[in-house]
C-alpha cells in the first residue's frame, strides 16, 4: 500500500495548561488537495507548525512518505520536502520579485544578499523566472514587492514556497485579505498546480477552501470533528452549528 504523505497519530500540542490540539489523527495522500477549517483558536496553525516543525508535537508521531519526521528541526523538514507559507507575510518589500524568488531558490538570509546578487545566466536566475512564470508574475519580475497588489504578493509568498521544489505544500490562509476578484485567480493557480505535489491549506473562506479541496478536515477546538468531501461539508449539521451559529 503506500503510505500517505503526510501521517499524524495522536498528535498533541500544548502550550502550558493550554491544549492547542488534541489526539489528531490525520492522513493525507500523495496529491491529494486537503483544506482543514475551522474557527478562530481551533487549532489549525498548531496543526500546521507540529507537521512543520515550528511547533513539534508535545505527543504523538508524524511520518512523510513513510519515514518518521517527528523530531526533525523544521529545516530538515523543509529539505525533505515540507514547503510553507505563512499568515503573515515574510516577503522582503524593498527588492524585487525576481530578487525575493533569488533569494528563496539559493535559500538566502537577506543579510548575505548583497554579496550574490542575481546575475543572467545564473541558474537559480533561470529558475526563478521560471517559478514567477508559474505564479503568472512574470510580468512583475522587476517590481518591487512594496508596489504588488495584495493578490499578487499571495502569488509571491506561493513561488517562494515551491522554490525548495517541495513535495507537500502547506498554505496558510492563502485568500486572507484578497479582494473578490483575486480569488477566483488564485483557485486557478492552485488547480494548476500539479497532481505530484500534495497540497493542504488552512482556509477561513468556503468558497475558496471547498473548490480547492478533495477532502476538507473541520477542527473545534483542538480536534478534528468532520472529515469528508467538499460537497457534503456545507450541509453537514455540525459544520452549520460552528459556522452560523457564531462560533467563527
Ligand atoms: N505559540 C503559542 N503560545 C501559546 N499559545 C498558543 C501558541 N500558538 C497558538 N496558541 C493557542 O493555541 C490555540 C489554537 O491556536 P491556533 O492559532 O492554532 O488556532 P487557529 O485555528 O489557527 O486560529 P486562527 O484561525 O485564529 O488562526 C489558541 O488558543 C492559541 O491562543
Amino acid at each position: 500500500m503506500t503510505e500517505p504523505a503526510i501521517r499524524l497519530r495522536s498528535v498533541s500540542r500544548r502550550f502550558g495548561a493550554l491544549q492547542a490540539v488534541r489526539d489528531i489523527n490525520f492522513d493525507v495522500m500523495h496529491g491529494e488537495r486537503r483544506a482543514v477549517l475551522g474557527p478562530n483558536g481551533a487549532g489549525k496553525t498548531t496543526l500546521f507548525n507540529t507537521i512543520c516543525g515550528d511547533f513539534p508535537p508535545t505527543s504523538g508521531s508524524i511520518a512523510f512518505f513513510g519515514a518518521d519526521i517527528t523530531g526533525l528541526k523544521p529545516h530538515q523538514r523543509t529539505r525533505l520536502g515540507i514547503g510553507r507559507t505563512y499568515q503573515t507575510s515574510l516577503l522582503f518589500n524593498g527588492l524585487t520579485v525576481l530578487e525575493n524568488l533569488f533569494i528563496a531558490v539559493r535559500g538566502l538570509r537577506p543579510n548575505r544578499f548583497s554579496f550574490l546578487r542575481p546575475r543572467r545566466g545564473d541558474e537559480a536566475v533561470a529558475k526563478a523566472r521560471n517559478l514567477a512564470q508559474r505564479m503568472r508574475l512574470d510580468h512583475l519580475v522587476d517590481a518591487e514587492v512594496v508596489n504588488l497588489s495584495h493578490g499578487q504578493r499571495r502569488q509571491l509568498e506561493i513561488a517562494m514556497a515551491l522554490a525548495g521544489d517541495p513535495r507537500v505544500l502547506m498554505l496558510d490562509e492563502p485568500a486572507a485579505g484578497l479582494s473578490p476578484g483575486d480569488r477566483p485567480e488564485l483557485l486557478r493557480l492552485l488547480h494548476d498546480l500539479p497532481r505530484t505535489l500534495t497540497l493542504i491549506l488552512i482556509e477561513h473562506d468556503m468558497d475558496i477552501a471547498l473548490p480547492a479541496a478533495d477532502i476538507v478536515t473541520v477542527m473545534k477546538d483542538g480536534e478534528v470533528i468532520v472529515e469528508a468531501p467538499p460537497d457534503r461539508i456545507e450541509g453537514d449539521p455540525v459544520v452549520q452549528s460552528i459556522y452560523l451559529g457564531g462560533g467563527h
